[in-house]
């Protein structure tokens, strides 16, 4: 089956951030490829992967970069597909430096920027796209979504019903 989300990053260094996006896909049964593309150091690739990415099927790419992170940017530019932005933190700057780069995009040039290092809200942000399609299998990927929504919320009310069981007085919202 053909990659549904592309998954590239400025190099592999990248790769223990970004991988949480593929995980988080797989979860949900998403078809994803992944590769190094680097609008710096390969700038006729990056474009190309670009131009390219909507004909060879893909509906949504996550781009990761550290530092002065101009791949989700430039990918924008070139597709017509929604671009997520992921800052990748590095030695200097925290990825405070990353997180500006891609969030401040010009008018008209749109990147979804995560938190940083933020891949696997990326990863679920990709599913939410994809399942806001019409078709069965934007259907499968809403419904596990409700799924993912209800574990999230259990597991919150959990950490709820903790903290209140530490009181003696067991006063709170959800008792
Ligand atoms: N920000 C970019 C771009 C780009 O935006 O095109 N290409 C590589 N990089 C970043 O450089 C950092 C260090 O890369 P190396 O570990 O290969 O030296 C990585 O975080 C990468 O995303």
């Amino acid at each position: 089956m053909a990659a549904a989300v592309g998954i590239v990053m400025g190099s592999d260094s990248d790769w223990p951030v970004m991988r949480e996006a593929a995980d988080v896909l797989a979860e949900f049964d998403v078809e994803t490829e992944v590769d190094v593309v680097s609008a710096h150091r390969m700038p006729q690739q990056m474009l190309a992967y670009g131009e390219q990415a909507a004909e060879r099927g893909l509906q949504v790419i996550i781009a990761g970069a550290g530092g002065a992170a101009h791949l989700p940017g430039m990918l924008a530019s070139v597709t017509p597909l929604p671009v997520i932005g992921v800052p990748v933190p590095l030695q200097h700057l925290d990825g405070m430096d990353s997180l500006l780069s891609i969030v401040q995009m010009p008018a008209g040039v749109p990147v979804a920027t995560v938190s940083i290092g933020g891949a696997r809200n990326a990863g679920l942000l990709a599913a939410r796209i994809l399942g806001a399609g019409t078709d069965e299998t934007a259907q499968a990927v809403r419904e596990r979504m409700a799924g993912f929504q209800g574990d999230l919320r259990a597991k919150a009310e959990e950490k709820g019903a903790r903290l209140r069981a530490q009181r003696t007085n067991r006063v709170g919202f959800g008792a």
